[in-house]
Order: structure tokens, then C-alpha cells, then sequence
């Protein structure tokens, strides 16, 4: 393929005649390639660059440091090389992750809620750096979610509206230079929510797989249909390009629960590639108590908690975690209000 389709995004999407072309133009390639590009404007990135910059500095520190920066409340933190599973097999990625920053006297935090906790940052400026890369990306998902709908041939604010006190969240992603034992970066899989929009230095190493014809997309969400380990030795795969001054943008999970399938969560994989890569992986996502729905409301009465998912989602990628053990221990599934 001839580079990925890049997309300038107006300053507000209000449902204009040519907001309608544009947001008919995303749903076209999203149907057709299964990624799309989004230029970002000089000062997003800027903070790109300083998210990278930050991540670098962070990956570099001794291991015991970084270990340092886990908790048993949230799945916000580090996690080492070799700790996170797809299909069962390690990933070698290292990584920092960013889940909403809930304070300890917050009434979610004292209830027990699943995953709700403070972040173990490692310092106040890769706290600025990653806060202010996720602000810059939530207001270019909002307008994206708002598009996506008007080329669905939805109300403006069908998705949206789940997205107040969105549960966003950030993987900020480090690969190591491939080794002769193995080139696995990140298995095969889907990601769990809204959009993925994500940014990566000039190494490269992301792979997408595009919708393809007659090809069973299983339904992720639910235990029995995961996509982990799906294609993964099977074309077609497109190599996604680094690329500066833009961000990647493919659906997730409960785009494709949503969409009933029109739109398709998009599976990728990561190979390692001669030199380190780093990478910024963004999830918008609904709120923590948001009920999922499809539109044609088919699946009406079997509606998904959008919590419960993630949790089990992160669960399922981190069975060893002290939060897994933790939210075991504690029944804190069992907490939340549904
Ligand atoms: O490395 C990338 O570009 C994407 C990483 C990824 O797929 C993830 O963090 O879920
Ligand atoms: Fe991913």
C-alpha cells in the first residue's frame, strides 16, 4: 500500500455538509485499510516529542527503579519485559501505563472498585509529559468519535456520550533491539476499547492487519471469542510506516460491539526491529460505568459493563500482577454497581 490515508481534523465538528464528507471519507478507510493517519497540529507534536523524550529517560533507569513504580490498586505502572501475556506467551515489550489518576480518598478508591487507585508516577515531569500528550490526543479522539458517528448515519453524540469522564488510558512502550532468540514484540491481538490512537518514533516495527473479505472477526470482548494469537503468521499484514507529525488511528472493541461489526477492532502485532523502539499507545475509551450497547439494538439485554471488561481484559493480560491477585482476593469485580 502506497502510504496510509492522512487526515487534516477541523477546529469543532458540528455536522456541517463538509464535516459529512470528511467523517464518510474516515469510515472509508477504516473499512478499507484499517488505520488511518491524523496530522497533529505543531504543539501536539511537540508534547509527542516530549512524551517520547520522557519515556526514554524513564526506560533508562536501573530495573529496580522502575520496578518500584507498580501498585496493587491500579494497572497503572511499570511492567517488565517478559510480564505481559498475549495468547499465553510473553510480550518483550517494557512499559509504563497510565490509567486515570484516582486519589486514595476518592469514594470509588475507598468502595474497592476494581483497577481505581493513583498512579505510581516516577516523577512530577514524566507525569506533566504523559498528562499532557493524553489531553492533547482526548480532544482529537472526542472529534474523531463525533466524525465516526456522522458517518455511521448517527446522532453527533451517540458515542460521545459515553465518553464523559472518559476511562482513557495511555501504554507508553518500550522495544528492545531484536535478538537471535526471538523478534515477538507483541502478539497478535485487538485492543479493548473506542480508538487506539498511538505514536511511535522512527524505527518502526507495528504491523496492522485490514479488514479482509469473508474473514470471521471474533468477538473479543466476550471470554470464548479471543482474537489473541488470531492471523498472526497469516498476510495479509501492513507495516505502518513511522511517520512525523502524525498519529495512527484504528478502532477498538467496543467500536466493532457497537457498529455490529461494521466497523472492525483492528488486530495488530509489534516486531522487534534492529534498534529500541518507542511507541505511544492511546485508548479512548467510555466511562468506567458506561453500559455497551450495539445501535441496531440487537443484542439489546446482553448490554457489556464497560469496567468489568477492562478489568478482565487487564486481568487476563497480567494474571501474575499484585492488582490481579489483589482484585481476586477482594472479589472487587463484585464492588462495582451494575
Ligand atoms: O507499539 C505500538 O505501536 C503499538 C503497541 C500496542 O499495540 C499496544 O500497546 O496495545
Ligand atoms: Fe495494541
Amino acid at each position: 500500500m502506497a502510504g496510509l490515508q492522512t487526515f487534516q481534523l477541523p477546529d469543532s465538528v458540528d455536522g456541517t455538509p463538509l464535516d459529512l464528507q470528511l467523517a464518510q471519507e474516515l469510515v472509508r478507510a477504516w473499512r478499507t485499510d484499517g488505520i488511518l493517519q491524523v496530522a497533529t497540529d505543531p504543539a501536539q507534536s511537540r508534547r509527542t516529542h516530549a512524551a517520547l523524550e520522557s519515556s526514554r529517560r524513564f526506560f533508562s533507569q536501573p530495573a529496580a527503579v522502575k520496578a518500584s513504580c507498580i501498585s496493587d490498586l491500579t494497572f497503572s505502572g511499570y511492567i517488565a519485559s517478559g510480564e505481559e501475556r498475549t495468547a499465553g506467551e510473553p510480550d518483550y515489550s517494557e512499559i509504563f501505563t497510565v490509567c486515570p489518576d484516582v486519589p486514595l480518598d476518592d469514594p470509588r478508591v475507598r468502595a474497592q472498585w476494581p483497577c481505581h487507585g493513583p498512579v505510581p508516577w516516577p516523577d512530577d515531569e514524566y507525569e506533566r509529559a504523559m498528562t499532557a500528550f493524553m489531553a492533547g490526543l482526548g480532544v482529537i479522539g472526542e472529534k474523531l468519535l463525533r466524525l465516526a458517528a456522522l458517518g455511521l448515519g448517527l446522532d453527533l453524540d451517540t458515542l460521545t456520550s459515553l465518553t464523559r469522564d472518559g476511562w482513557h488510558h495511555l501504554r507508553v512502550l518500550r522495544f528492545p533491539a531484536r535478538s537471535a532468540r526471538t523478534s515477538r514484540g507483541i502478539g497478535a491481538h485487538t485492543d479493548y476499547g473506542l480508538l487506539v490512537i498511538a505514536a511511535q518514533d522512527d524505527v518502526g516495527g507495528l504491523y496492522i492487519r485490514p479488514p479482509v473479505d469473508g474473514e470471521r472477526r471474533t468477538r473479543n470482548w466476550l471470554p470464548t471469542e479471543s482474537m489473541a494469537g488470531r492471523y498472526e503468521d497469516d498476510e495479509p499484514w501492513t507495516f505502518v510506516e513511522p511517520v512525523p507529525g502524525v498519529v495512527t488511528v484504528f478502532p477498538g472493541d467496543m467500536l466493532q460491539l457497537i457498529t455490529d461489526g461494521l466497523l472492525l477492532s483492528t488486530p495488530h502485532k509489534v516486531r522487534l526491529n534492529t534498534r529500541a523502539r518507542y511507541a505511544l499507545a492511546y485508548f479512548h475509551e467510555p466511562r468506567f460505568q458506561a453500559r455497551i450497547r450495539s445501535v441496531s439494538g440487537e443484542n439489546d439485554g446482553d448490554s457489556l459493563h464497560y469496567g468489568s471488561h477492562f478489568t478482565r481484559m487487564f486481568m487476563r493480560s497480567y494474571p501474575e500482577r499484585v492488582t490481579t491477585r489483589r482484585i481476586l482476593a477482594e472479589d472487587r469485580l463484585s464492588r462495582l454497581v451494575r
